[in-house]
């Protein structure tokens, strides 16, 4: 079993390190948060993730795993995780000074042999330049090397992913790396996961395409609704059908909101920027049109609201139905359905939000916005109801219930949660983003939709 180290215990890196206490390695996560750590010290999470508590003090409980905001204790682990965030700077390219902060902090406590394990998402040529550092920086000099494992966990089914991942990339300099690794993820490579072993740059490009290429279907289904709502088409009937080809698949075709979170948007923008820097910007352009598609999602969500709002949001009252940037987290980076609640807030609606997990972060982050405790409360006297977020107990609200509480049957189904004939036959104005019949069918007497 190894002595590891995870350096940065946010969404990523609290997960990493119980999950490798749960493989039975020696695990100290390592924070500047002093709030963090004395919560996961606790046995707790700092955000929701489903199973996450329980992996945390499990692990804890079997003396396998500890936090610490001491860089010196974090030291004497044989491999060391970097999972810091990478966050968008202004221009699109990634802010790397949280990386490089972990780097020259941990440096000077690198006194034997050990291998850094870059976890983050960064820009191509972020190992080599960290491999430089560590040459100058680490005590150890040449004993120090730097291999690059790119995550692709999904937020809220992150434990899963973390102990049963589709594949591992070990990006590695030579056979004694790759050797390390392999010891470290023994249990889940005996469990027949597929090992993609690639050199430096590689592994770094895996993981930016990798999440280049689902933000890109997202768009393309999105591009595909706004051509639905134009010719009549349903786009929900066309990701069906499409998602039966083997060659496409179901998966990451549901259109509506577009995505958001801390780390599509993000990393779209920093592939293009670091594409323009190795003078090869034309070949990435292609994702300039994926982020602007993506970005329209949320605007033409606005709009439904505007026309079921009679054309201005001054005085009426929006039931702004999830905060999450997705169903099954806490998390609010870039989340569509918040950036929704600002535009509609900013032109003079109330906006009323509600969300399973998320209100929280959501009240940290927009104070401005009204907060209720349920759903109903938030429906209570609206002019309309958004759904932003796919949560699943969004989609068994029932339509007679929430009729009652509304000031106005209208609802904007952005994430096609619902069911509409059950809305349609409620008396609802149903407008869901790419399927126009659904649309046309509002002026329509109820009972002709039976
Ligand atoms: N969130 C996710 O689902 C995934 C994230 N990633 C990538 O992983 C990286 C981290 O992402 P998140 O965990 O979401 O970010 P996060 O913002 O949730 O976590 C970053 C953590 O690093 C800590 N930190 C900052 N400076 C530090 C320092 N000098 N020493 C120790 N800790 C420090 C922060 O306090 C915070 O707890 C990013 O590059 C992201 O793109 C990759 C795959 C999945
Ligand atoms: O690098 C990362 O951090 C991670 O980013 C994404 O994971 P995540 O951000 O947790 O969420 P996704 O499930 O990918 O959803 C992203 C956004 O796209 C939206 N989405 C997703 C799927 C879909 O069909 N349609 C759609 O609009 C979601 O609502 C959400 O806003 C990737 O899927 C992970 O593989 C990757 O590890």
């Amino acid at each position: 079993m190894s002595t590891i180290s995870v350096l940065g215990c946010g969404y990523l890196g609290v997960t990493h390190a119980a999950g490798m206490a749960e493989l039975g390695h020696q695990v100290i996560g390592v924070d500047v948060d002093i709030a963090k750590i004395a919560a996961l010290a606790g046995g707790r999470s700092p955000f929701f993730e489903p199973g996450l508590d329980e992996l945390i003090s499990r692990n804890i409980a079997a003396g396998r795993l500890s936090f610490t905001t001491s860089y010196e204790e974090a030291a004497a682990a044989d491999v060391h995780f970097l999972c810091v965030g990478t966050p968008q700077r202004d221009g699109g390219a990634a802010d790397m000074s949280y990386l490089d902060a972990v780097v020259e902090t941990l440096a000077p406590f690198l006194v034997k042999e050990c291998l850094i394990v870059g976890k983050s998402t960064v820009p191509v040529g972020t190992a080599a330049r960290i491999t430089s550092m560590l040459r100058v920086l680490a005590p150890a000099g040449e004993a120090v090397s730097v291999a690059w494992n790119p995550e692709f966990l999904c937020e809220g089914k992150a434990v899963s992913d973390t102990l049963h991942p589709d594949r591992l990339v070990l990006g590695v300099p030579d056979e004694r790396a790759e050797k390390v690794l392999r010891e470290v993820y023994a249990p889940i490579i005996d469990a027949g996961v597929p090992v993609v072993v690639a050199d430096l740059p590689t592994a770094e490009v895996i993981k930016t395409a990798a999440n280049s290429f689902t933000a890109t279907k997202i768009s393309f289904i999105n591009a595909i609704a706004e051509f639905c709502e134009a010719s009549g088409a349903d786009v929900t009937v066309v990701s069906e059908a499409l998602g039966y080809d083997a060659r496409i698949g179901r998966q990451f075709l549901n259109s509506g909101l577009g995505f958001g979170g801390g780390c599509l948007p993000k990393d779209i923008r920093a592939f293009q920027a670091r594409a323009y820097e190795l003078g090869v910007g034309q070949a990435l352009a292609f994702l300039a049109e994926v982020d602007a598609v993506n970005l329209r999602c949320r605007e033409r969500v606005v709009e439904y609201l505007r026309k079921q709002c009679g054309g201005a949001f001054t005085g009426r009252r929006i039931a702004v139905l999830g905060a999450a940037f997705k169903g099954g987290t806490d998390d609010i980076r870039d989340s569509p359905a918040l950036h929704v609640a600002n535009i509609v807030s900013a032109q003079e609606g109330e906006v009323a939000v509600y969300d399973p997990q998320a209100m929280s972060n959501a009240r940290r982050a927009f104070p401005h916005l009204v907060y209720e405790n349920s759903v109903l409360e938030a429906v209570r006297g609206a002019d309309a109801v958004a759904v932003l977020t796919d949560w699943p107990e969004f989609v068994t609200l029932n339509p007679y219930t929430l009729g009652d509480e509304a000031r106005s049957r209208n609802i904007v189904d952005a994430r096609h949660a619902l069911d509409p004939t059950q809305w349609l036959r409620a008396g609802w104005n149903y407008i869901a983003p790419g399927r126009p019949a659904l649309q046309a069918s509002l002026n329509e007497p109820v009972d002709s939709l039976v």
